[in-house]
């Protein structure tokens, strides 16, 4: 994991709490920020590097949509044996695909990576033994996740796998606020005040809208998914592998 400098975006008041972005102060701090935020997410960006080398074959594209500072990217890098393939590193932020392609040539690897600036809605998926949306599609608009796992449904060779990692929300209040409560327990151990998780909270609150894991499991049936299972859950973080 790169080194990275400790996230403090939210320790001090701010009058008005602005909309949270993916810009310069929040790359400059993300590798921090992820993993005291995230349950598992050490777990998670191993895990994808596991599922690599089981599932990318020779002389395919593998896809990492949303792809930050690249973690999953090296992760699979380091793990896959199939020749002649190449990783795809998506990302519509400037400040995270600017240290991103740095922090990536800074390791070596077998496999060519090819880091691009663009809306992961736009882009062509084609010929594709792995796709992975890491924590990626809560940023969409709800009534566009579908096209875009239909898209990435379709661009897949038979037999490849997406790996889905969301937060996710529950219909039933109670459970909803018991995993809510842990996950801020959660980030409260791992340093985080009060008051940093409450202003952090309202700066997700227009931009990462939560499903729940039945509506991912329909959208991904429809989308022509064979085989679908959570492989991760802790509070309301889960992820899960869709094989075609
Ligand atoms: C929580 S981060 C993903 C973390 C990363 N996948 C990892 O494993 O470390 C979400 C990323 O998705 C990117 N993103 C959000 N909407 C996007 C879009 N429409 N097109 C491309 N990237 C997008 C953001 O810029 C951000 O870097
Ligand atoms: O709920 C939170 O506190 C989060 O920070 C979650 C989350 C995420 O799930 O992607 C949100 C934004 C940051 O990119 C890192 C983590």
């Amino acid at each position: 994991m790169q080194k990275s400098t400790t996230d403090l975006i939210y320790s001090n008041p701010h009058s008005q709490v602005k909309d949270f972005t993916f810009d310069a102060q929040v790359a400059e701090v993300f590798p921090d920020m992820i993993s005291r935020s995230v349950p598992g997410y050490n777990t998670i960006i191993d895990t994808i590097g596991r599922l690599s080398q089981r599932y990318v074959t020779d002389k395919s594209n593998v896809y990492d949509l949303g792809c930050s500072l690249g973690a999953a990217t090296l992760a699979m890098r380091r793990a896959i044996d199939a020749e002649n393939c190449q990783i795809i590193g998506v990302d519509n932020s400037g400040a995270m695909v600017e240290r991103c392609k740095i922090h990536i040539q800074a390791f070596k690897g077998r496999t060519p990576v090819e880091i691009r600036q663009a809306n992961i809605q736009d882009i062509d998926i084609k010929n594709a033994s792995m796709v992975v949306l890491n924590f990626t599609l809560q940023f969409i608009d709800k009534a566009e996740r579908q096209a875009l796992i239909s898209k990435i449904a379709q661009g897949l060779n038979p037999g490849g796998i997406l790996v889905l990692s969301e937060k996710i929300t529950q219909s039933d209040e109670v459970s909803r606020e018991l995993l809510t409560d842990l996950h801020h327990e959660f980030k409260k151990a791992n340093g985080y005040s009060e008051l940093e998780v409450a202003q952090k909270r309202t700066a997700l609150e227009n931009v990462m809208r939560t499903d729940t894991l039945e509506t991912h499991h329909q959208r991904l049936s429809q989308a022509g998914f064979n085989h679908i299972t959570p492989w991760f859950q802790c509070f309301n973080f889960f992820s899960l592998v869709a094989i075609k």
